[in-house]
């Protein structure tokens, strides 16, 4: 049996959490338009008879400007540090050399797959000058088009990362598919509404904090606090009269009962803390590790 770990790297919106999700056939990591919707490493078990795929989803490389962005890149490094193939995605559209410079910063020491997401919006012409450009890269084991939105080419990606997996027993039960608590998601999927809702900076100064997850007999209540850095930014989460608040619930819940197949009472507090971007305490309170 082939087993191993195999991470993803890319610069913010290549499509990693689309690409995770789609290889895992499972909504697993949140996605949304906006860039640094990650903010940890994700982990997603595919096990089959012949495999064990242990993939690992992490935030898009950044320069650090604050200490939550410093945490996120933590997650990138120490998901470097037990891979066993590396996914290097990149958007076909994007800055080329700028990707491929911080490819190339990561100094990986292990077989790295250079994967050219979004085929399904590029150009033939610009797809054969990505290839190009990629192909004489000396980092480059081997190199692959996808489309991770419309399923395109994630057999033959699967097969190429196959050749590079070690021999191995695997290290998780075939019915787990990740090693995070489901109290995780369910925080993710209260941000990802707020990656939808909400405009600009807002997102940027939000953390979901689950403060209660309680399965009565009819359904699972959930509480959760949804931190903001200031005043002003509570006023604009809650809405005119609670309105934006409320959209937010109601969108989460559905989300929430899919996962969770079970119906959900949610409640959500706005809460504010100064600067808890930058304070350590409140980072690992708040998950960020
Ligand atoms: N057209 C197209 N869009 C895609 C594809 N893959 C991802 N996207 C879109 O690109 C955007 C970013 O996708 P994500 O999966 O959140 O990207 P990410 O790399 O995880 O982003 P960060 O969290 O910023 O690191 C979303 O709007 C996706 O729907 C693709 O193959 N084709």
């Amino acid at each position: 049996m082939k087993t191993g770990f195999v991470t993803i790297f890319g610069r913010p919106n290549a499509g990693k959490s689309t690409l995770m999700n789609a290889l895992m056939g499972e909504k697993l990591a949140i996605v949304s338009p906006k860039v640094q919707t990650t903010r940890h490493r994700i982990r997603g078990i595919i096990t089959t008879d012949d495999y064990q795929i242990i993939l690992s989803d992490t935030p898009g490389i950044i320069d650090p400007k604050y200490k939550l962005q410093e945490k996120m890149m933590m997650a990138v490094k120490s998901a470097m540090e037990d891979s066993d193939v590396a996914l290097l995605l990149v958007d076909a559209n994007e800055n080329l050399e700028e990707a491929s410079q911080i490819f190339e910063a990561l100094k990986l020491k292990v077989p790295s797959i250079v994967v050219i997401n979004k085929t399904d919006q590029t150009s033939k012409e610009k797809l054969e000058e990505v290839y190009a450009f990629f192909g004489s890269k000396s980092y480059c084991k081997e190199l692959i088009g996808i489309s991770a939105l419309k399923g395109a080419q994630l057999n033959e990606l699967t097969q190429a990362i196959l050749k590079y997996l070690p021999e191995g027993d695997p290290f998780f039960d075939g019915e787990e598919m990740t090693d995070l608590p489901t109290r995780f998601f369910v925080a993710e999927m209260i941000r990802e509404k707020i990656f939808y809702l909400y405009k600009e900076e807002i997102p940027y100064h939000t953390t979901v904090l689950i403060t209660e997850f309680k399965d009565k007999t009819t359904l699972t209540k959930i509480v959760a606090d949804i931190v903001v850095q200031r005043e002003t930014q509570k006023v604009i989460l809650l809405g005119e009269g609670g309105k934006m608040i409320k959209q937010l619930g109601t969108q989460a819940r559905k989300d929430i009962e899919a996962f969770l197949g079970r119906k959900v009472f949610l409640e959500l507090f706005v809460k504010v803390r100064p600067k808890w971007r930058d304070n350590e305490f409140m980072l690992k309170e708040y998950g960020y590790y």
